[in-house]
């Protein structure tokens, strides 16, 4: 049968299967783009203050705000460590980083907190292809009627 008569969902396996490595169809492939994009925000002098676990000594009056504290070192380890199930598990983590310190000041003015927005609007643009790829690789994974082999 020629590819155009199956019907989408089987169009779309076929073309999976045949590439299983592309970007399009693999499930892996948003680890490898996290890593890039990690690497972008490394690039940016506006992660500096977010490299590493916020010293709470030099912020003392913010600390009990802060219940789940985030840094992108932390989120650079659990990616190479292969501890995140999916791009989301991913981007929990890194919009920790901004919710923190959104709540770690009053005046959204600070010179600290413009650094999250800007960082987080380049993240943001990112990070929802990477997601959509990611649901649409598996879509075209998930068997949609069970074969017997
Ligand atoms: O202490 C760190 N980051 C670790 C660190 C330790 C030593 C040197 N350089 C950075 N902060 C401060 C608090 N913080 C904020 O986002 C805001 C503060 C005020 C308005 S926002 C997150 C980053």
């Amino acid at each position: 049968i020629k590819a155009e008569e199956l019907n989408s969902t089987d169009a779309e396996e076929v073309k999976c299967r045949g590439r299983r490595q592309s970007l399009k169809c693999n499930p892996d492939a948003w680890r490898k783009q996290c890593k890039e994009l990690l690497g972008l925000i490394y690039e940016r002098e506006d992660s500096e203050p977010f490299r590493q676990p916020s010293d709470h000594l030099s912020y003392p009056d913010n600390q009990d705000v802060i219940d789940t504290p985030m840094d992108f070192s932390t989120v650079k380890e659990t990616l190479e460590a292969g501890n995140y199930g999916s791009p989301l598990e991913f981007y929990k983590d890194v919009r920790q980083i901004f919710s923190n310190s959104k709540a770690y000041t009053s005046n959204k003015k600070s010179r600290i907190y413009s650094m999250t927005l800007r960082l987080s609007a380049l993240f943001e643009s990112h990070i929802k292809n990477i997601i959509s790829e990611y649901k649409s690789a598996i879509q075209s994974q998930k068997r949609r009627r069970p074969r017997y082999r």
